[in-house]
């Protein structure tokens, strides 16, 4: 039931994760689009406005000089072309005592008072040299006003156009609202949105058309302050927009790694499906043999066994080691039919041997492979048995590797049944690297095989030897004989002469060979003749060394 659960889960969040990184991405995107629509709003209106600002300052410094507060005819001909030259100036005045006594229009008889009290202007915006000059807004005509003083009660003005200030908006197709405000305060001077010619200066209004979007930009103006607000509605309406494109994007990037992926396994299920064929092919043709590897006592050096290691002679590519061949039969499940060929032949080219030296044993690899099938092991024992062989005489290897892999419930059962048919189990390889060793207890072995690259190690490199004698600990706390594999030199021999080790293999001792070749060496390594001069083996020094 929560096997079921668990695969209902883990197909959901398979639809899930790409459902959620395609929408998650559409946001980012469609919001990094409205983010860079708004700085750049900001930043060319921000520009605009500072240079408006500026530029007004020069042009009322330049009133300033020229009038020095009197109404000349030269004063009111540069107030006309002020405001006739600069779409920005509304008005240029000369003030007395808070009242234009001439502007751009000429001459005012009686003067026009400016203001009749403080608070129809918010002032402050602005500070201008010298420093009593400042800028108001004018709530009546809403306007900015840029103001000089020159002397006690005297001084000029000038009066900006608001929605000059907010000229590169116009031509924008962008739902943004743009508000100016003095600094101060806060308080709203000018407002302009999309869509709409009017300046306001109504606060609730300007809250009512974008109720707290998320997209507000604000930058400092001198002491004026300018804030765009882009609608929320932009991001959703690039949002939707954005879906299709980053489904693409996505689609695309996900397709190249998987079409190439598909295309690796289509091959590797191609080779597999033909190399199947060939094995299957090869099974029926007898284009497979064996080979032995003679198994030495360590103590008296009598050849004890052997291991049985399948070879392919191929019609076409020769001989073919089982390391190319035998992943592939463990994949495609052809390894079973390939032992039960190989344990039919060594019962027909061994069999005699076997019966005639009952102490001796073969042993052969198998795999996990090998106990999922039923009757494996049942086809082994009734060969064995049309030939006579007790089954004790043969040792089953099966890898630290695949034991740890599968360590489960029916590995267990079937390693069972293989000793309860008689077979003899043995780790293969031993101490390559599985840190789990604890849990090998479980199984019960007869025969424990250190794997022949901690040999190499042992004898090759600095310190190997403390990591070779750390593992032979180990495998000897089993309580099974231990089997080194992988003696290959002299060296390795006198590494080994002292060490607590049941037997060996290697090339030192021989190669893999023939069913008769490993018949005639067994004669020449056995009781009583293993101390005789014919030991004529690979390497002369092993008479040296066993005798
Ligand atoms: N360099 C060096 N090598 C040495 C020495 N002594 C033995 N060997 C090699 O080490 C391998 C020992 O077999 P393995 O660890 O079971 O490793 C075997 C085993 O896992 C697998 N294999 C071989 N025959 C069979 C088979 O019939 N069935 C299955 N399932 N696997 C097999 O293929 C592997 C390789 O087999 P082989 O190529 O025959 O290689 C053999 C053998 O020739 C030595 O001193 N130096």
């Amino acid at each position: 039931m929560s096997f079921l659960v668990n695969r209902w889960l883990m197909r959901t969040l398979w639809l899930l994760l790409p459902c959620l990184l395609w929408l998650g991405t559409s946001a980012m995107l469609a919001d990094g689009w409205v983010k860079l629509q708004l700085g750049a709003l900001h930043q060319r209106l921000g520009e605009h406005i500072q240079t408006t600002l500026d530029e007004s300052e020069s042009l009322l410094q330049l009133l300033a000089d020229k009038s020095q507060g009197h109404c000349s005819t030269e004063t009111l001909s540069l107030m006309r072309s002020l405001a006739y030259d600069y779409e920005e100036i509304r008005e240029a005045a000369v003030l007395r005592q808070n009242s234009i006594v001439c502007s751009s229009w000429g001459r005012h008889h009686p003067a026009i008072p400016v203001a009749t009290s403080a608070s129809e202007y918010h002032a402050g915006s602005r500070q201008f040299a010298p420093l009593y000059g400042s800028a108001f807004s004018d709530l009546k005509n809403y306007s900015l006003i840029m103001g000089l003083g020159l002397a006690e009660g005297v001084g000029v003005n000038l009066l900006l156009v608001p929605e000059a200030l907010f000229t590169p908006l116009q031509g924008t197709d962008l739902p943004y609202r743009a508000r100016l405000s003095l600094s101060h305060d806060g308080q709203p001077l000018a407002e302009a949105g999309y869509g709409e010619s009017l300046l306001m200066f109504d606060t609730p209004l300007l809250r009512r058309a974008f109720p707290e979007g998320p997209y507000v930009d604000q930058q400092q103006i001198g002491p004026l302050q300018l804030q765009i607000y882009l609608d929320a509605m932009l991001f959703w309406r690039s949002w939707l927009w954005a879906l299709p494109l980053t489904a693409g994007v996505l689609l695309l990037l996900g397709a190249v790694p998987y079409l190439l992926w598909r295309r690796v396994k289509q091959g590797r299920c191609h080779l597999s499906h033909a190399v199947s064929h060939e094995l299957a092919r090869a099974i029926r043709r007898h284009e497979f043999f064996i080979q032995y590897l003679p198994t030495m006592n360590h103590e008296t050096g009598e050849c004890i066994g052997a291991e049985a290691l399948i070879r392919w002679r191929h019609p076409r590519q020769g001989i073919i080691m089982p390391d190319l061949f035998i992943p592939i039969a463990e994949r495609t499940g052809m390894i079973v039919p390939m032992t039960q060929w190989l344990i039919e032949q060594l019962a027909v080219e061994m069999g005699g041997w076997l019966r005639a030296h009952p102490e001796c044993y073969l042993s052969l690899n198998v795999s996990s492979a090998h106990f999922e099938s039923k009757l494996f092991l049942r086809r082994a024992v009734q060969t064995l048995q049309r030939h006579g062989i007790a089954p004790d005489q043969i040792t089953l290897e099966i890898t630290e590797r695949d034991l740890l892999d599968k360590s489960d419930e029916s590995t267990r059962k079937a390693l069972q049944l293989a000793n309860q048919y008689g077979f003899k189990l043995a780790i293969d390889d031993f101490g390559t690297g599985y840190n789990n060793l604890a849990r090998l207890y479980e199984f019960g072995f007869e025969l424990i095989k250190i794997d022949r690259s901690l040999v190499r190690t042992a004898v090759d490199k600095q310190g190997g030897d403390r990591v070779f004698d750390a593992v032979l600990t180990v495998a000897n706390g089993y309580g099974a004989p231990v089997l080194v594999e992988g003696v290959e030199q002299i060296t390795d021999v006198a590494f080994l002469a002292t060490r607590s080790i049941h037997s060996l293999q290697g090339w030192y001792f021989s190669r893999p060979v023939g069913a008769a070749d490993f018949q005639q060496f067994h004669g020449r390594h056995s009781s009583p003749d293993v101390t005789t001069t014919e030991q004529t083996a690979d390497d002369p020094q092993l008479v040296t060394l066993y005798s």
